[in-house]
């Protein structure tokens, strides 16, 4: 584990109301970009004040609240406001695989927050603060696009092989996820995907964490003092040509025995993750339809009241992989993922977010995103495979989703 503090050992943080900042992507002053937005509220951030990369292994939470708590419990704070988001943040990005090395944790120098009528500005370390570079976004132009590990025919022999073995008895479920390249002319600046995915996707959580840029429409945990949100997402199909095959899909979504089946998985492991942690949990008994522009999806709204002091990491610890993105068993289904994905996920389908000095924050699951670096964006996108899965029904519901980032890219 290696913890770069950029700025002083012990960190000097200020909290400060200020009037209504507008548009938070608009106050981004380069490409640089940490962001959570839904609904224009949220936090945004840039500089670097420290940043925590860890080491896999299924630690890795816990580890991150331990630096977190000494990096902010040393630190000297003015938060007149004492409200999630206020005070020092960390926004945080962690690998899908307990293997996967690529978990990182981001203070940035300064943050400006904006929820229900209320706004702030949080700086954070000694020194001069950078200023805001003129440097203004520019979209990515020439872009080329290429397979990732597999082509589209490789693929679904992947989800043939996948389905084979839930019939044969081995798992319930499996997500199968394939990669996607697109290479632009200059470096890909970030904010003009999140403009662009904010915009589309108003009620996802647009994000932007160490290069990884989505909008994600699943939301793994909030936890706001005592209180902790979460939406189970799993079963899928894409959007009516018109009203009226839109209305028709949505009922034939809704009456899939296939898709409440996948979705049956995700919910109860919620579900039992969550009530050792709760004193209340209230976890619906029917799932209900949620529309995106590119998709609809067979939602889960939880809702519950955490029992002793946890901090939101605590309850990542004990959710992620959920089976929206990795499967039921989830060991077998992990192995199987490493079996037949024939790439490395890196941080797609882990945990993004944010989380404050009280414990509180907002994590979703990385979805509907790409790995910006430099000239390239690697693009993620994944479904649920269960015993009547059918492998080209699959490949267009990945094609689906992968549109959101395709639009981020092409505007
Ligand atoms: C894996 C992804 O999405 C997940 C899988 C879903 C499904 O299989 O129906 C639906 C929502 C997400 O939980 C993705 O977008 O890459």
């Amino acid at each position: 584990m290696s913890v770069a503090v950029t700025a002083s050992d012990s960190l000097v943080v200020r909290t400060v109301p200020i009037a209504d900042p507008g548009d938070l992507i608009a106050r981004l002053p380069h490409p640089a970009a940490l962001a959570w937005i839904r609904h224009g509220q949220g936090v945004v951030g840039w500089g670097e004040a420290a940043r925590i990369t860890l080491p896999g292994g299924p630690g890795r939470f816990a580890d991150a609240g331990h630096r977190l708590r000494e990096l902010f419990g040393a630190a000297h704070v003015e938060d007149p406001l004492q409200i999630p988001g206020s005070g020092p943040v960390a926004f945080g990005s962690f690998g899908f695989d307990p293997k996967s090395p690529d978990s990182v944790l981001i203070v940035p120098r300064q943050i400006i927050g904006r929820r229900d009528g209320q706004a702030w500005l949080t700086t954070i370390g000694t020194g001069p603060h950078p200023h805001p570079l003129a440097h203004p976004p520019a979209p990515p132009t020439q872009l080329a696009w290429s397979d990732g590990a597999l082509s589209a025919p490789a693929w679904e022999q992947r989800v043939a092989a996948a389905v084979e073995r839930i019939r044969a008895g081995h798992l319930g479920k499996v997500v199968l996820a394939r990669d996607l390249y697109a290479q632009a002319g200059e470096p890909i600046d970030a904010r003009v995907l999140l403009q662009r995915l904010a915009a589309r996707f108003p009620g996802c959580y647009t994000f932007s964490v160490a290069g990884l840029v989505g909008a994600t429409p699943e939301l793994l945990i909030r936890r706001s003092g005592g209180r902790i949100d979460s939406l189970v997402l799993a079963g899928t199909t894409a959007r009516g040509a018109d009203t009226a095959d839109d209305a028709a899909r949505a009922a034939r979504l809704m009456a899939s025995a296939k898709d409440r089946q996948e979705h049956a998985y995700a919910a109860e492991m919620v579900r039992d993750a969550l009530a050792p942690l709760c004193a209340e949990l209230t976890v619906p008994a029917e799932p209900r339809l949620l529309a995106l522009s590119n998709v609809m999806h067979l939602a889960s709204a939880v809702h519950g009241r955490l029992d002793g002091d946890r901090s939101v990491l605590d309850v990542l610890a004990a959710l992620h992989p959920t089976p929206a993105v990795c499967g039921t068993p989830t060991a077998t289904a992990m192995d199987l993922i490493r079996e037949l994905e024939g790439m490395d996920r890196g941080r797609y389908a882990g945990p993004v977010g944010w989380v404050d000095a009280r414990g509180d924050g907002e994590w979703g699951i990385a979805l509907r995103c790409a790995q910006i670096s430099g000239t390239r964006a690697r693009l993620f996108a994944g479904c649920g495979i269960v015993a009547d899965s059918v492998p080209a029904d699959e490949l267009t519901e990945a094609q689906n989703k992968f549109r959101a980032m395709q639009y981020a890219l092409e505007g």
